[in-house]
């Protein structure tokens, strides 16, 4: 079994939390709240300045500078690519690029990236990596399951912007870049010793993942 494999087995319960999460049915089948749409968006436009940060520290703490160049490709996939759709689905709303950064920020956002950061700068590149796996493989995983919905990419939902952005070739491959290096990351770094960490660390970035739907999802109920 792969290294992350092995991940996933071991948080399959919150693996299956985060990727199965209601919030993520109601964007194929366009039943999700607009409300619940907007607070997460918002909020994750705050999620990946600092998940930039957090990409930023990777590339200081990459090892090689094969490390370190792969670190960089997922800064700027973040701050040229991914940034631009959060910008663009805003500008539906009114709120420009300034609103979206001085939004006030949600705990749930906070506590995410901040455990993420903390990882990062108490581990080593691996651990920073494993961190970082929820988000940009669960993503991938997610969009590509919601965009095989009939109807989830069809011009009445509000959301197939979303689900095609992520479930698209550039994004996709972004996420199977990062897989691959954290297999080879895994083979220089990974021992038996240090597996029960690393399934923690894997374990509690994932659950984070779910309450950050949560949060999205509890908005709409308000
Ligand atoms: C909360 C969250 N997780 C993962 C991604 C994918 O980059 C994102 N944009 N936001």
């Amino acid at each position: 079994m792969s290294f992350f494999d092995r991940l996933k087995h071991a948080a399959s319960t919150e693996w299956r939390a985060y990727t199965e999460h209601p919030f993520t049915e109601g964007l194929a089948d366009a039943s999700l709240a607009e409300a619940a749409f907007r607070h997460y968006l918002v909020q994750d436009y705050l999620f990946l300045i600092e998940f930039a940060r957090a990409y930023a520290l990777a590339v200081y703490k990459s090892p090689t500078l094969a490390d370190m160049r792969e670190a960089a490709g997922g800064l700027s996939a973040i701050l040229d690519v991914e940034m631009n759709l959060h910008v663009k689905l805003c500008a539906g709303w009114g709120l420009s690029a300034t609103d979206l950064e001085q939004a006030p920020p949600a705990v749930e956002m906070l506590a995410y990236t901040r455990y993420v950061l903390d990882a990062g700068m108490r581990g080593d590149l691996l651990s920073l990596k494993v961190a970082l796996a929820p988000c940009v493989i669960g993503y991938a995983e997610i969009a590509t399951r919601l965009a095989a919905r009939p109807d989830a990419l069809a011009a009445t939902n509000p959301y197939r912007v979303w689900i095609a952005e992520y479930a698209g070739a550039p994004y996709q491959e972004v996420a199977a870049n990062a897989r691959e290096h954290l297999e080879r990351l895994a083979e220089r770094y990974a021992t038996p010793a240090r597996e029960a960490e690393l399934i923690a660390i894997f374990k509690e970035a994932t659950r984070l993942e779910a309450d950050f739907w949560e949060m999205g999802w509890r908005a709409g109920k308000r």
